[in-house]
């Protein structure tokens, strides 16, 4: 191995465990989605809150900007999970 294939493979091998961290943050964030989905069909609440979430992606990009994260990614990112968290309310309130 050359030191430029060591040096890639000690980079990939951190890139691995930000990986691996990320989708326990997301494991964590939907297992609670999970629970706000059914509290929310038990209380004939709204699966979306359009205000909560413009307060997030306000947040969110404001701390993207300050950690040198394109504010935009960050929001389409936010925006990714948010429908799908979304989705998945819809159809906790559909099976009820
Ligand atoms: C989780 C909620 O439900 C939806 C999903 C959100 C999210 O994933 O952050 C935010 C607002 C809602 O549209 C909530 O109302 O807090």
């Amino acid at each position: 191995m050359t030191t430029a294939d060591a040096q890639l493979a000690a980079f990939r091998r951190s890139i691995d465990n930000i990986d691996a961290a990320l989708i326990h943050i997301l494991a964590e964030r939907f297992r609670i989605t999970q629970a706000v989905g059914e509290y929310k069909a038990e209380h004939d609440l709204p699966p979306a809150d359009p205000a909560r979430e413009e307060r997030q992606i306000t947040r969110l990009r404001a701390l993207a900007t300050e950690s040198g994260l394109d504010p935009e990614f960050s929001e389409k990112f936010l925006r990714f999970v948010i429908d799908e968290v979304i989705h998945h309310h819809e159809r906790i309130r559909d099976a009820d």
